[in-house]
């Protein structure tokens, strides 16, 4: 198990959380990317009223369907390749959650995280350029993806924004996050978002905390053991 596993497991007691099988989790995320698209058209759409009005009804039966069995929590986790934990449903990366683009995060040979990604219309804040919130939500996921793959993962305590240039939207984009330094439960951790053209658009600092239960003895972060009981 890895340490973010053993943290997870223990500050947030995901253990009781129900796993999912593999066949559930493809059916479910098929799912997710055909609401991506319902969602897509929703924001473009152009049809009269009466069609808005009616294609509503039907969503608000598909809705009660997914809702005739339903889940007390999200689903939280498999172990990925990676060996950290894979929040499925998370709202930047989950490929279960059709809120999510999704961002699918590599782990580089640097020991750093990045990600290749493409946000539609959906996004948008300023007209053709992604909203500066939307930018900083994908990065607090990749910096908090880059503390985790240094293996002091932690919550977000501070996060500051450089937004250099504007982000479109519909285009190719590109971003990476590195731990600079790692002191007791703090990780600072850098990141840049990329345009096509490889000139940085948003720029992000962030501090993560290991919470203190987290810890056996509210120390250093090198002590995450791995497998131990989740602790009150
Ligand atoms: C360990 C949890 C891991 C969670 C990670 C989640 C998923 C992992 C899965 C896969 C990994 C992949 C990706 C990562 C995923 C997600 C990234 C996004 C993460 C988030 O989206 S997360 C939500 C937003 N985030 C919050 O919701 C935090 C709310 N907050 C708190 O939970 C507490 O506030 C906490 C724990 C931050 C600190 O609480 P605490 O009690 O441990 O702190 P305490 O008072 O002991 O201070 C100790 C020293 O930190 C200094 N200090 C404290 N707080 C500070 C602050 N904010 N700014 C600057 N300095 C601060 C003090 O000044 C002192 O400094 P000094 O020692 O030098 O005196």
């Amino acid at each position: 198990m890895s340490g973010t596993d053993a943290v997870m497991r223990r500050v947030f007691a995901v253990r009781e959380r129900e796993a999912m099988d593999a066949a559930t989790e493809a059916a479910l995320a098929g799912l997710a990317a055909r609401v991506r698209e319902l969602t897509e058209a929703v924001v473009h759409t152009a049809v009269d009223p009466a069609e808005a009005a009616a294609v509503a009804a039907e969503v608000a039966a598909l809705a009660a369907r997914l809702n005739a069995a339903r889940r007390a929590e999200p689903p939280i986790a498999r172990i990925g390749g990676n060996g950290l934990v894979r929040q499925l449903a998370n709202p930047v990366s989950g490929a279960l959650n059709p809120v999510a683009p999704p961002v699918e995060i590599e782990f580089t040979p640097d020991g750093g995280v990045r990600t290749a990604f493409t946000l539609n219309g959906v996004y948008e804040g300023p007209p053709s350029f992604v909203h500066g919130g939307v930018s900083a939500m994908v990065l607090d996921q990749l910096l908090g993806a880059a503390a985790a793959a240094n293996g002091t993962p932690g919550m977000t305590a501070t996060l500051e924004l450089r937004y250099r240039r504007p982000t479109p939207w519909g285009v190719p984009l590109t971003a990476t996050a590195k731990v600079s330094r790692a002191e007791g439960r703090k990780t600072w951790a850098d990141a840049v978002i990329a345009g096509p053209d490889g000139r940085t658009t948003v720029e992000a600092t962030a501090m993560f905390i290991m919470p203190v239960g987290a810890h056996g003895d509210g120390g250093s972060s090198g002590d995450v053991a791995d497998g131990d009981a989740p602790r009150g």
